[in-house]
């Protein structure tokens, strides 16, 4: 027993930290009675953890008993405790957890607030969820005692750039956290304030919370009672436990009660928001896993393919050993044959959303969808559960407001239509300029419309959906279902056009792998494919943006000889001494078919060449007025 530290030994916080504690001390937040909640989750994991010590480590099997958690106010001293007799914590575990360990968690809520994305109540996502203590208090004692040693430690702060820690005598095992209350929330030591808030927010902790000799909350694991039993509200507190949500209700949630070939209970929840959209990190949370109700792994993320990640939730076996280590749950069957009836009940529970409430699947689909993708993309297993769930925006609908999924496409395919038909690009507006949108439009053939930069992998992951191809306009052979393209105005063009075609050819040498006739185009000059086969242009795109130096790869020309721009020149063309001004237009052509789709690499060569082009232009012109 050290004894000898009885004087305050002073720290420093982080400088993250007392950044944070600046912010939360004066923050107006309304909600601030959360803060008590995150207090109130933290007293419950380390009962939680005693009651894994107690079941696993010799010495100890006597210390399940009496578990719980007991907040008291102090009138006298506008003072509110909440204590538990949890694993409670070593003066080194003080040190690190409650001011000078590095959290990556508090420095990206930082962020997210000075920009306005995260509100205070995202606090205990972050990790940091003890500091919020000083939303309520001017100044925070934590007195604690690890189960480990006889020696007790005392931290206090009043939350301005440093703490304290002293050696204490604590008789009993565990956390007693001691907050000074600010002036404006003296109430909060009256005992109707504490349970008002416990029943507000914690009802559904699985541990005895006691407020005098009352116990508060419902502490029946709401994941061992029959499904019928448990209501919305009930699953919105326990989903608010432990996603460290405030005020949110889940968007949908599962309760599974699973007998054979594995017993486990599991309830999921999914958010109603995706922060990963929010520009936060990606989603760093598993499932709780418990084995006979006690909880041995609080972030298991092999209960769950990497693409669910943003779902919270808890799963309990009968059929798991207490002391199932991390380095063996991957390849325990128990953990892999529930990972695949928990990742088969989220896809049948998106599937019944989908039918039955539209409304709650597109806000799921708007949050979620980018993620879901990943799960085509990066492994084949789900691939055909994901693709009925995938909406796209579509030419049905310019706007791109009303989105359509695969089979809703494919039940609209015209006769004979033996693909489904896409095309990507930054954004909704570029992609309706496309010029090779005018032959679907005239033959009313819907076309869905990519965005989502991850869009052209899906498409190319899948290749095929109920039979159909899934195929990109600009690709060069394009089988449009119906009558071939009739094409008099080729012969319109007669000798002149072909002439054209010649001269572009000339003049684009190895800029472009084909000079052809286009029987796409109704209005447009001319537009860019890509050899059959070859990769789309959003793809070219966007690897590009990955790789400077990804290759130029040679696309084709379609010049429309009904066009008429391509007709004059057709004419002209018939004198050599136009040569050179039919040439100039032809690349000119190719520039203006790559600016629109945003491929162009060289504008300075373009800027020149129509700066001749208008002096020719102007040239022709007379000042003489008729
Ligand atoms: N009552 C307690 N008993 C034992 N340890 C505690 C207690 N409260 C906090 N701690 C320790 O302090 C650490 C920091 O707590 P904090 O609330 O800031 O983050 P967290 O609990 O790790 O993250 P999250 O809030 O996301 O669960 C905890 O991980 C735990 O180790």
């Amino acid at each position: 027993m050290s004894t000898s530290i009885r004087e305050p030994e002073q720290f420093a916080f982080r400088a993250e930290i007392t950044q944070l504690l600046h912010l939360l001390a004066h923050s107006l937040y309304q909600s601030r009675e959360i803060a008590l909640r995150e207090l109130i989750s933290n007293a419950s994991d380390a009962l939680d953890k005693m009651r894994y010590v107690a079941l696993t480590e010799e010495g100890y099997r006597d210390q399940a008993e009496g578990l719980g958690i007991r907040l008291e106010g102090r009138d006298d001293t506008r003072d509110l405790v909440v204590r538990d007799n949890g694993v409670g914590m070593t003066r080194e575990e003080l040190v690190e957890n409650l001011g000078t360990i590095a959290r990556s968690g508090s420095l990206e809520f930082l962020k997210n607030l000075g920009e306005s994305k995260a509100d205070l109540s995202l606090i205990g996502q972050f990790g940091v969820g003890f500091y919020s203590a000083f939303m309520l208090a001017d100044h925070v004692t934590v007195r604690t005692r690890s189960y480990r040693e006889g020696q007790g430690h005392e931290w206090r702060s009043d939350g301005t750039g440093q703490f304290e820690i002293r050696a204490i005598d604590k008789e009993d095992r565990g956390t007693e956290v001691i907050l000074h209350l600010k002036d404006d929330l003296r109430d909060l030591t009256k005992d109707y304030r504490i349970k008002g808030v416990v029943r507000t927010y914690s009802r559904f902790i699985p541990h005895p919370i006691r407020v005098g000799d009352e116990v508060v909350n419902d502490v029946r694991p709401i994941w061992v009672e029959p499904k019928g039993q448990v209501g919305d509200e009930q699953h919105a507190q326990f989903y608010q436990h432990l996603a460290h949500r405030a005020d949110e209700a889940p968007l949908w949630h599962l309760h599974l009660a699973v007998d054979s070939p594995i017993q486990f209970r599991a309830v999921l929840y999914c958010p109603r928001t995706n922060v990963e959209r929010l520009g936060f990190g990606r989603s760093e949370h598993g499932l709780n896993l418990l084995a006979r109700r006690v909880l041995v792994r609080d972030d298991c993320r092999d209960l769950l393919p990497e693409y669910l990640r943003f779902l919270y939730g808890l799963v309990d076996s009968e059929d798991l050993p207490l002391n199932v280590s991390r380095e063996t749950l991957q390849d325990n069957t128990v953990i892999r044959r529930i990972r695949g009836a928990l990742t088969k009940s989220v896809f049948d529970r998106l599937e019944k959303l989908s039918a039955d409430d539209a409304e709650a699947f597109r806000t799921f689909y708007d949050q979620f969808g980018p993620i879901l993708k990943e799960g085509v993309v990066s492994e084949a297993e789900h691939r055909d559960r994901i693709a009925p769930l995938l909406r796209f925006a579509s030419s049905r609908d310019e706007s791109g407001k009303e989105t359509t999924s695969l089979k809703e496409y494919a039940s609209r395919c015209q006769e004979g239509q033996k693909a489904i038909y896409y095309l990507g690009g930054p954004d909704l507006a570029s992609v309706r300029k496309c010029p090779n949108l005018e032959i679907f439009r005239r033959r009313g053939i819907e076309v869905l419309y990519l965005t989502d930069p991850i869009d052209e992998f899906v498409m190319a992951s899948l290749g095929t959906f109920g039979g159909k191809e899934l195929r990109s306009i600009d690709s060069g052979d394009l089988e449009l279902p119906g009558p071939e393209i009739e094409t008099p105005s080729a012969e319109a063009g007669g000798s002149g056009f072909s002439r054209v075609l010649e001269l572009f050819r000339a003049a684009l040498g190895d800029r472009v792998a084909e000079v052809r006739e286009s029987k796409r185009l109704t209005d447009s000059p001319c537009c860019l494919v890509n050899a059959s086969g070859g990769l789309s242009t959003q793809m070219q795109r966007i690897l590009r943006q990955a790789n400077r130096d990804f290759p130029a790869i040679g696309r084709v020309l379609e010049v429309n000889p009904d066009a008429a721009l391509i007709k004059r020149l057709a004419e002209l063309s018939a004198n050599p001494a136009n040569d050179p001004f039919v040439s100039s237009c032809g690349v000119q052509l190719w520039s203006n078919a790559m600016a629109i789709e945003g491929t162009l690499a060289d504008p300075e060569e373009m800027v020149a060449r129509v700066q001749d082009l208008m002096e020719q232009a102007a040239a022709g012109k007379s000042a003489i007025i008729r």
